[in-house]
């Protein structure tokens, strides 16, 4: 099984490159909607969340009031750190689970978007590292332009993880977002050139049919000692 790492930093284009992953038919992971999924009411995360930051990050339904928590946690490192500690083994369960639903059902390549994949140190789990990178200042007006927010606000949301220039030197591939979506296609296709090699050894032996054809030949191969054991014994 081949593990593909998308990643990149926010509004720099990822969930555009996993839509064009999807239109391939490819299953995409998406950790921000694990994530939503966590903070959801009652699950193990909401509770985590507001026993840690307090009842007033709520909605009157009850639901975590989601513009409310990032006002506070991307202008408070701090509160950021707090917030990613005691979310991230459920968000890194609930990728763990999504993964091994698609590999059950017996996909050989698998697409994962996570925004943090170096910051939260999943990027040793993915292979190869697909970048979505994107000039800062383009960076910055897609996002007050998508999100409607100030620039302080945009700024902070940046500045809140690790650099797109740093994240280059940890990826095996980089999309350069900077231009028009054609480009964009554009360079998509040669990306997909090179995540559908062929298998290696290594991941065929971790995909389904790897896994079943391993445990094909142990039940093999106990059978013929047997068979061979009961011959020598009745000579
Ligand atoms: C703070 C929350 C409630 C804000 O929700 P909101 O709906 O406004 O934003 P959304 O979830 O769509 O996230 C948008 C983008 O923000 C960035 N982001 C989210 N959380 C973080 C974080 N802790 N640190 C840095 N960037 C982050 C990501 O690039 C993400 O794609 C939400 O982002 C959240 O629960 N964050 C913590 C979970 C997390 O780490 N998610 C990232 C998955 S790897
Ligand atoms: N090449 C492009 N040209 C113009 N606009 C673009 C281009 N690529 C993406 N956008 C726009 O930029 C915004 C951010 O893109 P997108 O939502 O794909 O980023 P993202 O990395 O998934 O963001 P997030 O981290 O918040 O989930 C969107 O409004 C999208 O339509």
């Amino acid at each position: 099984m081949r593990i593909v790492g998308l990643t990149g930093g926010i509004a720099s284009g990822k969930s555009t490159v996993s839509n064009l992953f999807k239109a391939h038919d490819f299953p995409v992971v998406d950790a921000d909607l694990v994530a939503r999924d966590v903070l959801k009411k009652g699950n193990t995360g909401w509770k985590k969340v507001v026993s840690a930051f307090g009842d007033d990050i709520l909605q009157p339904d009850g639901e975590v009031d989601r513009p409310k928590l990032g006002q506070i946690i991307f202008s408070n490192p701090e509160k950021r750190k707090l917030l990613n500690r005691v979310l991230a083994p459920y968000i890194w369960f609930g990728i763990v689970w999504e993964v091994l639903k698609l590999w059950m059902e017996g996909f050989k390549i698998i697409v994962v978007d996570v925004p943090l994949l170096f910051e939260a140190k999943m990027d040793k789990w993915t292979k190869p590292i697909v970048l979505v990178w994107v000039d800062s200042e383009t960076q910055l007006q897609r996002l007050m332009l998508r999100d409607s927010t100030s620039e302080d606000d945009a700024q902070n949301k940046i500045n809140a993880q690790m650099s797109l220039d740093l994240k280059k030197t940890k990826a095996d591939l980089v999309i350069d977002n900077t231009g028009s979506l054609k480009d964009l296609r554009e360079q998509f296709r040669s990306i997909l050139v090179i995540v559908t090699k062929p298998l290696t050894w290594t991941e065929f032996g971790f995909s389904r049919r790897g896994v079943a054809l391993f445990l094909l030949s142990i039940v093999v191969g106990v059978l013929m000692y047997f068979q061979s054991s009961l011959y020598t014994s009745s000579l």
